[in-house]
C-alpha cells in the first residue's frame, strides 16, 4: 500500500489527501520520534527510538513507526534493520498509557488500529530485524522485540524484559500471546504471561524471550555480527521461509482485525480497567518521587 494510503488508513479522522499529509507532515515537522540511519554500502538500516523520557508507543510514534517501516521496505537497498534506543537505559517502555487511559472510544480505536497495522507490518517485515535490547522493555516493547528475527540484550540486571500486562491488571491480546508463545514456547508462556513476568538478562536467555546477552558495551557490534551472519542467506529463501513460518499468526489476526479493535475499546473502557491504569501510572510517579 502506499505511504498516503497507509497515513489514510492510520488517520481515519483525516477528511481528505489534502488532511492526511497536512497531518503527517505536521507530526514531521513536530519532532521525529523515530531517527533512521541506513548504511547503503552494509545494505543495513538503524532505526532508533527518540521518544523521551520513555520510549513511549504512543499513537504518534507507532505512526512514525509504520510510515519509516514502509519507507524501507520500499527500499531495496536495505537488506536488514536494527531497532534499539537512542537513549540506553529503556528500549521502550510499551503502549503509551495515556493513550489508553482517559480517552474518548474513538481514540481507543484508532490507537488499536494502528498498534495492529505496526505489529503485522513488523511481524511480516522481509527485512531481517534484530532488536539490541539496550534498556528496560516490558509489554508492548517485548512484543517490539519479539517481531523481530533476532533479540541481543545488554547484560545489565536493571534491565528487564517480558509481557508484564496481567500485573498492571490488563490482559495481553491474542496476538501478544501467539508472539510469545511462538517466541519461548507454550508451557513457558502460560507461567511467563500469567504472571507478567520481567525477566533480567541472565533469565531472559535461559527462557528464550532474547537470543543473545552481551555486555552493554558491545551491544551494537554483537547486533551487527549477527546481522551480517543473516544477510548471508540469500533473501528469497529466507524471505519465503519467514513468511511461510509466520502466515498462520498474522492470518490469525487479519480475520479477526475489527473484532479485537471491538474489543479493546470494550475492554479499555471499563471503569475497573480504567481506574487501575491510573493506579499503576500514581504508581510510576510516586516510585519516581
Ligand atoms: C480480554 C480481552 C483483552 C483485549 C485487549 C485489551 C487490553 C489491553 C491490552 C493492552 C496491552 C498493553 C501493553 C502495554 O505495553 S501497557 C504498558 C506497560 N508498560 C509498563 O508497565 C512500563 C511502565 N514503566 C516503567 O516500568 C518505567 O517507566 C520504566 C520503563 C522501567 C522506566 O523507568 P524510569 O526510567 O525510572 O522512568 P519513570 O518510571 O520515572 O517514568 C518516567 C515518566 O514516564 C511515564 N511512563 C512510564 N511508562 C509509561 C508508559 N508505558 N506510557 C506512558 N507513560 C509512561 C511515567 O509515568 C513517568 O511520567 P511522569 O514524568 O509524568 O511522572
Amino acid at each position: 500500500m502506499a505511504l498516503a494510503s497507509r497515513a489514510r488508513a492510520l488517520l481515519p479522522g483525516a477528511r481528505s489527501w489534502g488532511a492526511v499529509l497536512a497531518r503527517v507532515t505536521a507530526q514531521r515537522a513536530m519532532s521525529h520520534r523515530v531517527v533512521v540511519e541506513t548504511d547503503a554500502a552494509a545494505g543495513v538500516a538503524v532505526m532508533k527510538f527518540r521518544n523521551p523520557p520513555v520510549n513511549s508507543l504512543s499513537l504518534e510514534m507507532v505512526t512514525e513507526l509504520v510510515i519509516n517501516l514502509e519507507k524501507l521496505e520500499n527500499d531495496k537497498t536495505v537488506r536488514g534493520l536494527i531497532f534499539t534506543s537512542e537513549s540506553p537505559g529503556v528500549f521502550s517502555s510499551g503502549l503509551n498509557l495515556l493513550d489508553m487511559y482517559g480517552r474518548n472510544p474513538a481514540h481507543y480505536a484508532e490507537y488499536w488500529k494502528a498498534v495492529q497495522e505496526l505489529w503485522l507490518r513488523l511481524y511480516q517485515c522481509p527485512m531481517v530485524t534484530v532488536a539490541t535490547i539496550n534498556g528496560a522493555c516490558p509489554a508492548g516493547g517485548c512484543l517490539i522485540s519479539m517481531t523481530c528475527d533476532y533479540r541481543v540484550m545488554a547484560d545489565n540486571p536493571k534491565y528487564t524484559i517480558g509481557l508484564n500486562e496481567t500485573q498492571l491488571g490488563i490482559v495481553a491480546p491474542f496476538w501478544f500471546k501467539d508472539t510469545l508463545v511462538n517466541t519461548i514456547g507454550y508451557r513457558a508462556s502460560e507461567i511467563s504471561l500469567q504472571l507478567g513476568l520481567l525477566y533480567p538478562p541472565a533469565e531472559a536467555l535461559r527462557v528464550g524471550i532474547v537470543d543473545k546477552v552481551v555486555p552493554e558495551d558491545q551491544v551494537h557490534s554483537a547486533a551487527l555480527a549477527v546481522m551480517a551472519q543473516w544477510l548471508a542467506i540469500p533473501d528469497h529463501a529466507r524471505q519465503l521461509t519467514k513468511a511461510m513460518l509466520r502466515k498462520p499468526t498474522v492470518d490469525n489476526l487479519v480475520r479477526q482485525r475489527d473484532a479485537d479493535i471491538q474489543q479493546f475499546v470494550s475492554f479499555i473502557s471499563r471503569d475497573s480497567i480504567q481506574k487501575g491504569l491510573q493506579m499503576y501510572l500514581q504508581m510510576l510517579k510516586q516510585k519516581k518521587a
